[in-house]
């Protein structure tokens, strides 16, 4: 694999007495599925907003693209092709499939002030957000209020809204979180694809989906890092077993 699109450095982070990320290094390389697995509580979401923007380390720094982009927004990093699905939905419910789409392709362009009407009539804008919504199988949904999805359809349509970007790599926080297991396989199953085109850091607590789809997978403990490696080094890791594992694994 090639060098690492997205890097952080020696990132921590305290909230009062609770150090949540402490000295996390990770990088995610062209064309893998980086997973980020850890008990509830171990910083996986702390560590995704200060990849993302929201949320600034007190040291270390974050690369991507090999640039520093540490003192960057979320708006910068994501013009710099950072793609981002959330674990909250930011959809706009009361707005049409559609809709959603354009609004994700209109950040994406940057001219966010623009009036929304004449914006729905933008060809270019519009044929972004349908293909995005085609590659995830929403085009039939297109004039739908997002508020009438179901929650499977929920999920597709934040993962076609991050496409509208054409993101270099994937930031995903829980995307199968809500899913029937018909729901997590297509997912599953389409993840798996676009890899290929932007490599995905993956924060997910099934880990039927972690073990089928992840090239690496890190495991986060008390906002450390104890171990980096495939799904079988991390299976048969005798400190993951212990400290996450252990109890799934000798049910
Ligand atoms: N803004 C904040 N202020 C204070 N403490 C916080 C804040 N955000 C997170 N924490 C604490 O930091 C720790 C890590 O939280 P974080 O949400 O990153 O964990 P997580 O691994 O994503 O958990 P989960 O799997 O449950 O989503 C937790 O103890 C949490 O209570």
């Amino acid at each position: 694999m090639g060098e690492p699109l997205l890097q952080t450095r020696a990132i921590s982070k305290s909230f009062g007495a609770l150090k949540a990320s402490s000295d996390v290094s990770l990088d995610l390389r062209p064309g893998e599925i980086h997973a980020l697995i850890g008990p509830n509580g171990a910083g996986k979401s702390t560590l995704i907003k200060q990849i993302a923007g929201n949320l600034r380390p007190d040291s270390g720094t974050v690369h991507f693209l090999g640039r520093d982009v540490t003192a960057l927004d979320t708006v910068a990093r994501a013009r710099l092709g950072l793609g981002r699905t959330f674990q909250i939905s930011a959809l706009a419910m009361e707005f049409t499939v559609l809709q959603n789409a354009v609004l994700g392709a209109l950040g994406a362009r940057g001219d966010v002030m623009r009036f929304f009407r004449p914006v729905m009539k933008d060809r270019a804008l519009l044929e972004r957000a349908q293909e995005a919504l085609e590659r995830v199988g929403l085009q039939d949904h297109a004039t739908t209020r997002t508020a009438e999805l179901s929650h499977g359809q929920r999920r597709q349509l934040e993962v076609a809204v991050a496409l509208t970007l054409r993101p270099r790599a994937f930031l995903m926080d829980e995307p199968m979180a809500g899913l029937g297991a018909g729901g997590s396989k297509r997912l599953t199953g389409f993840l798996d694809g676009l890899r290929a085109e932007a490599p995905i850091l993956l924060v997910e607590h099934d880990m039927d989906a972690v073990f089928a789809l992840a090239d690496r997978i890190s495991v986060l403990v008390y906002g450390q890092i104890i171990a980096t490696g495939t799904a079988a080094d991390i299976r048969g890791n005798a400190e993951v077993r212990r400290a996450y594992l252990g109890e799934e694994d000798t049910a």
